[in-house]
């Protein structure tokens, strides 16, 4: 019994010291290794990338989006982190030299490549769409529309990344990822209160796109998407010929018919003073245009700065004639009566932005424009020198063509005019078709919810440390008191 406890008490194993010092060394470890996997895990959770190229009637421009690389089904993580401008005309206006729309994206995929970590490279997806001035250069002349698509793929095809498809996307399509984007990026998809109905303008076409409440007549005009636990049944239109420009050629080709002097366009849209000499074929070199003039010469563009004019002369691009459905929009569209907020982009805000109409009623957004399209040319080009000269004088012109599609062709009215929100961007992100477009090639958002965690990562990680600590705590003490115990009894024996 004496040398059991010789041995009991010499063995340092069983020194209260050894043990806390144990215990001590063992929660040490775990803070270690618990601090090493957070770690870990933030290294890991960088960002993915991903690059879309908005191939546009006028121009093209490079978006590269960034989202946390273990995040990407959480809606709102998306982010646009770069906008590249690709220099001169949009890649239609290559028809005659398709290797010329290639090289031009050259500048901005660079840009790319130095903004993206070269880790990221292989794994980021591009995708190229073209929008309505490649729909009208296929019109016209589909051979050279697929060269032009075939030379922007070629040239995509050499930058380092996962090149998946240069096309031409529907203007359905064009509608719903520009409906999709302003939701995403409102986060009115997760939480699906209410959402924001989109208005697109272009240079060669016009989205609205919005949930309606009446039924939707006509089937080309109907989208259903199901988000996040949700389903929406969505009112699409792509009008095309009705983006801005076009709508201006449109509008030029109205007025031919009823000159007298086929050499001179008084025109009511452009400022007094406004005198420039223009080539017919500028105007009617489009398949928008079918009546074209018989003979190809110049002519001077005459302006004369008087707004109810211009809206009467815009109003004819409208073609009302006929209607097959309850009701229309024009040119026999169906659709429903617009429905909730409107978030309108692209030319609807560069233009309304200038003319400072972005907030107000419709009455003085009408007296603003008149005032403007008064005002003589040399005024407003002493008043605004850092403008391009081409926007400039197109400003009245566009702004009527706004408040004439709004009104007359949507049917806004003075009282749900407030209901349109003008808008460049969504917090990073410009608003338009190809975030939207991007979510969906690359599956980002789930149709389904996802589960949500019980707690934020940190949250669970601190858990988990404190909840071990405690049991090693536990253990422990429940040695201590094993331990006194035993001694007691032996004691007790003694
Ligand atoms: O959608 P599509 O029809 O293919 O055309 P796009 O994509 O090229 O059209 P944008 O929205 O980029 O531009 C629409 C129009 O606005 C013009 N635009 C761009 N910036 C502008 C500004 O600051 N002021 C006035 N107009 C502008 C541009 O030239 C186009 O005519
Ligand atoms: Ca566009």
């Amino acid at each position: 019994m004496d040398e059991q406890r010789e041995v009991q008490v010499k063995n340092p194993c069983h020194r209260p010291v050894f043990i806390i010092l144990t215990a001590v060394i063992a929660v040490g470890i775990i803070i270690v290794v618990s601090i090493s996997v957070v770690q870990n895990k933030r290294i890991s959770q960088k960002y993915k990338y991903g690059i879309v190229l908005d191939a546009g009637s006028s121009h093209t421009s490079v978006f590269i989006y960034e989202w946390p690389a273990e995040k990407e089904n959480n809606t709102g993580m998306v982010r646009q982190t770069h906008t590249c401008n690709v220099k001169g005309k949009g890649i239609s206006s290559y028809s005659a030299n398709p290797e010329g729309a290639g090289m031009s994206l050259q500048e901005c995929m660079e840009e790319a490549k130095q903004k993206i970590p070269v880790r990221r490279h292989l794994e980021t997806p591009v995708y190229l769409g073209a929008t309505a001035g490649m729909r009208l250069l296929k019109m016209e002349d589909e051979d050279a529309s697929e060269k032009v698509l075939a030379s922007v793929g070629r040239s995509l095809q050499k930058y380092p990344f996962s090149f998946q498809g240069a096309r031409i996307i529907l203007g359905q399509e064009e509608g719903a990822f520009g409906w999709i984007t302003v939701n995403y990026l409102s986060d009115n998809l997760r939480t699906a209160t209410g959402t924001l109905g989109a208005l697109d303008l272009g240079g060669a076409s016009t989205q609205i796109t919005f949930v309606p409440k009446q039924e939707i007549e006509s089937q080309d005009n109907a989208i259903d998407f199901r988000l996040y636990g949700n389903d929406y049944h969505l009112y699409t239109h792509s009008f095309l010929c009705f983006g801005k420009d076009q709508v201006l050629r449109l509008s030029l080709a109205e007025k031919f018919h009823s000159m007298i002097d086929s050499t001179l366009l008084r025109d009511p849209c452009f400022h007094t003073g406004y005198n420039l000499s223009k080539k017919y074929v500028d105007v009617f070199d489009t398949p928008c245009i079918k009546e074209k003039s018989a003979s190809p010469k110049d002519f001077f563009h005459v302006g004369e700065g008087v707004w109810v004019e211009c809206q009467n002369s815009v109003r004819k691009v409208f073609n009302k004639s006929h209607c097959g459905y309850s009701t229309c929009s024009f040119d026999g569209v169906f659709q429903p009566s617009v429905e909730g907020k409107f978030g309108a982009f692209s030319a609807f805000f560069f233009v309304m932005d200038f003319l400072n109409l972005t907030s107000g009623t419709l009455h003085e957004a009408k007296l603003k424009m008149k005032r403007y399209c008064a005002t003589p040319w040399k005024e407003i080009v002493q008043r605004y020198p850092s403008i391009k000269e081409k926007y400039l004088s197109e400003y009245c012109f566009s702004g009527t063509y706004i408040l004439t599609l709004l009104e007359d062709g949507y049917k806004f009215t003075s009282n749900n005019w407030k209901d349109i929100q003008f808008i460049k961007k969504i917090g990073d992100s410009d608003a338009g078709w190809t975030l939207g477009y991007m979510l969906n090639l690359t599956n980002m958002i789930p149709a389904e919810a996802p589960d949500i965690p019980l707690m934020a990562h940190g949250g669970y990680v601190s858990f988990m440390v404190l909840f071990t600590l405690l049991i090693f705590l536990l253990f422990f003490l429940a040695f201590l008191y094993y331990r006194r115990s035993t001694r007691t009894a032996q004691k007790d024996i003694i």
